[in-house]
């Protein structure tokens, strides 16, 4: 029979399909286009106005991904954001908020799913980060094989859920860990930092911070130098280097979705997120 995780994979694909039908919805959150290099498609983020992951959302990023991954004629991805204000800020906080626990533990599958199928992707994932980039968003970066970020004191990168009275998932703890190195990640983690970009490139959440109108060229020209490997030895490495990290939440799926899910139900819990919600609708510019 088929192995384990593609198994999975097959089943998750056929959920999201029919999540898919179920929202009909006519806009057009994921935009897939070919680059000017052969091979490299560029998929653009467009859930205005910042990118936060909705159900809907994350349930079309994951479709564009699987198409994209399935297509022989493309070897390698550059994601970025078609959001003026943004490149994504994280978990849509309307899906953790005031909804009962099967909504919770419906959203927290689809996120790992969008985590498991970009982390394990075979393709070069390269982020063009144009905008800030915070908490769950970060996802996509952490998850990337390379990291492009736009210089922009506006463009915060990091992990700030702590500051919203919450944690990290694990499963965005490890790939943080595995970049950025222990201390760094500890330090990061605990205080909820967003880097501006000099610091960000410094502690290495990213590889590289270009004016925000070469980051799509730098994009291109960094995975030129990615597609220049044989495919195949490229995978069996990046498999090899990830698989570790990866079986973790593979192996502990159920139990991370119970704990998420008695975590957010709490009533502090629910409490705090309310009132960073506020505090974000006040602050607007
Ligand atoms: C569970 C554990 C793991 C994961 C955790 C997370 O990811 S937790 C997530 C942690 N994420 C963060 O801490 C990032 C929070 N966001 C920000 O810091 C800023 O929005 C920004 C810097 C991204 C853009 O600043 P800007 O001044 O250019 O724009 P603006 O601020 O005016 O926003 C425009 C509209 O979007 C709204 N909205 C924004 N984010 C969210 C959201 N996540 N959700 C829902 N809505 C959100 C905002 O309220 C406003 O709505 P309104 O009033 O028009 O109806």
């Amino acid at each position: 029979g088929l192995p384990d995780a593609a198994f999975w994979w097959k089943e998750r694909a056929t959920c999201c399909k029919v999540r898919a039908r179920r929202f009909g919805s006519q806009r057009q959150l994921v935009v897939v286009e070919p680059s000017s290099t052969a091979g490299v498609a560029v998929l653009k983020l467009k859930n205005l106005p910042v990118n936060s992951f909705s159900l809907e959302f994350l349930t079309e990023l994951i479709i564009n991904l699987e198409k994209l991954e399935n297509d022989k004629t493309f070897r390698g991805i550059i994601i970025t954001s078609d959001c003026p204000k943004a490149f994504s800020a994280g978990v849509d906080l309307r899906e953790i908020c005031g909804k009962n626990p099967a909504h919770y533990t419906e959203y927290w599958k689809v996120l790992q799913d969008l985590w498991l199928r970009l982390y394990l992707s075979n393709l070069v994932l390269i982020s063009a980060i144009n905008g800030p980039c915070a908490a769950g968003g970060c996802l996509i970066p952490l998850t990337s094989d390379y990291r492009i970020l736009a210089d922009n004191p506006k463009c915060l990168i990091g992990l700030n859920e702590t500051r919203l009275g919450i944690s990290a998932p694990f499963w965005f703890k490890d790939p943080l860990v595995n970049i950025i190195g222990h201390r760094a990640s500890e330090h990061a983690l605990q205080l909820g930092l967003l880097f501006p970009p000099a610091e960000a490139l410094q502690v290495g959440i990213v590889d590289k911070v270009v004016p925000k109108d070469q980051v799509q060229s730098t994009a291109l020209s960094v995975m030129t130098q990615w597609l220049a490997i044989p495919d195949h030895a490229r995978q069996l490495t990046k498999n090899m280097i990830r698989k570790p990290t990866a079986d973790l939440l593979v192996k502990h799926r159920d139990t991370d979705i119970q704990n998420f899910v008695s975590f957010i139900s709490r009533d502090s819990i629910q409490k705090s997120l309310q009132m960073y919600l506020a505090k974000l609708k006040q602050n607007k510019d």
